[in-house]
């Protein structure tokens, strides 16, 4: 049994200072770290050493020295990968308030409360979270009770985020813009806690596209509603277009992952990401429509030969901002009706918990895989 711990609350953050825990490692994260790895030693083992790089340029070319004399010497050198941000004016402001987390770099230790972070699992509802939480805990096996994983973010009815060993798992609501807010507040988070080598999955719903019901979709690329690989942000008066790919090798690792699971349907595809799940999705059954039947079948088919498998709501600004900040990112989406077939979701409730379980049995068993436990897959 492994024992992790639980984030610090409020008061504690205040009180303690420093390092974080850290999965196995007990390495404290330390600013920009490179990781030498000695490869003439036995694969995996624990010669490792950590050294710490100085911004400075003299310092800079001191370790860039080192670590050429490193390689000559037969070593291989791998880059630990930090979570970035790409805005100057953070590092000017003297304290960062993650308003819709209830967080804030000065009221709580945040490299203490996250530095161990390995993995992030998002999805629109706040019980899919906590669900997702609670079952993580039992497939580590933690010693800690239920009872230890409260909503980090109680304090604010915005999103709720639960922590258990090295995964947090976050609500984000429905459509683009509630998940853009969750994703800035997120990444800089991750960020303040100096967070690195993290995997970040949406686990989510979705509809299917000439697939059966209860299939389970893993992103290749997220397309926006003309097809089309990518997301458009609108910046002060300005459309920026931000490219929507996801990382292929983590799609097709989560997808032999997935063979490994008896009876369980998955398909690698493209993920359409609407900002409406009505007009926007083509359907014939909300407050207002204006497309004929055969309009909406002819779209959903075009959709289909463009390697569209499955709608939702959040995969573009998802992969984009992922990309952007250096976060490993996948999309793992049940479908919960084949659109060609209909519009309305009748699934029954216990059908409906059945196949939300999916995406969230197929990322426990890749973090499990991930971490070393590959006896305990479920
Ligand atoms: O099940 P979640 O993760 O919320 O995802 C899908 O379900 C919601 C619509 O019902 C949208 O958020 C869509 O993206
Ligand atoms: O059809 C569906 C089902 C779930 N989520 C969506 O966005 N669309």
């Amino acid at each position: 049994m492994q024992s992790f711990p639980q984030p610090a609350g409020k008061k504690d953050a205040k009180r303690k200072s420093g390092s974080s825990e850290s999965w196995r490692s007990g390495s404290p994260n330390i600013g920009e770290e490179m990781q030498l790895r000695d490869t003439r030693s036995c694969a995996g083992s624990e010669h490792e050493s950590h050294r710490s790089l100085s911004r400075e340029d003299l310092c800079i070319c001191r370790i860039l020295q080192g670590a050429a004399q490193f390689l000559c010497q037969g070593h291989t050198l791998t880059m630990k990968r930090f979570v970035h941000v790409k805005n100057p004016y953070l590092d000017t402001m003297d304290e960062d308030i993650l308003y819709h987390l209830d967080l804030g770099t000065k009221t709580h230790n945040l490299p203490e409360m996250f530095g161990d972070v390995k993995f992030v699992c998002v999805g629109g509802s706040p019980n899919r979270m906590r669900a997702f939480a609670l079952f993580m805990h039992k497939e580590l096996g933690l010693v800690e009770g239920e009872e230890d994983i409260k909503d980090i973010c109680a304090g604010t009815d915005r999103y709720c985020m639960f922590k258990t060993g090295p995964v947090l798992s976050i609500s984000h609501g429905m459509g683009v813009p509630s998940i853009s807010i969750m994703l800035h507040e997120l990444i800089k988070l991750l960020h303040h806690a100096r967070c690195c080598d993290v995997t970040i999955i949406r686990i989510g719903t979705s509809g299917g596209i000439g697939i059966a019901p209860g299939s389970v979709v893993i992103t290749d690329t997220a397309v926006d509603s003309f097809f089309k690989p990518q997301f458009e942000q609108v910046i002060l008066d300005n459309v920026v277009t931000r490219s929507t790919e996801l990382d292929k090798e983590l799609a097709e690792e989560l997808f032999n992952c997935s063979k490994k699971i008896p009876n369980f349907p998955a398909l690698i595809g493209h993920t359409m990401c609407t900002y409406d799940f009505y007009e926007g999705q083509g359907r014939l059954d909300g407050a207002l429509c204006s497309f004929s039947r055969e309009k909406k079948l002819d779209y959903l088919k075009r959709a289909y030969e463009a390697g569209v498998r499955n709608i939702e709501m959040e995969s573009t600004v998802f992969a984009a901002m992922c990309g952007l900040c250096g976060l490993k990112a996948a999309v793992v989406c049940v479908t919960l009706l084949d659109r060609l077939d209909c519009d309305q979701i009748t699934l029954s409730h216990d059908v409906l918990m059945e196949y939300q379980r999916r995406p969230q049995l197929l990322i426990s068993n890749f973090i499990k895989k991930k971490l070393g436990l590959c006896d305990q897959i479920s």
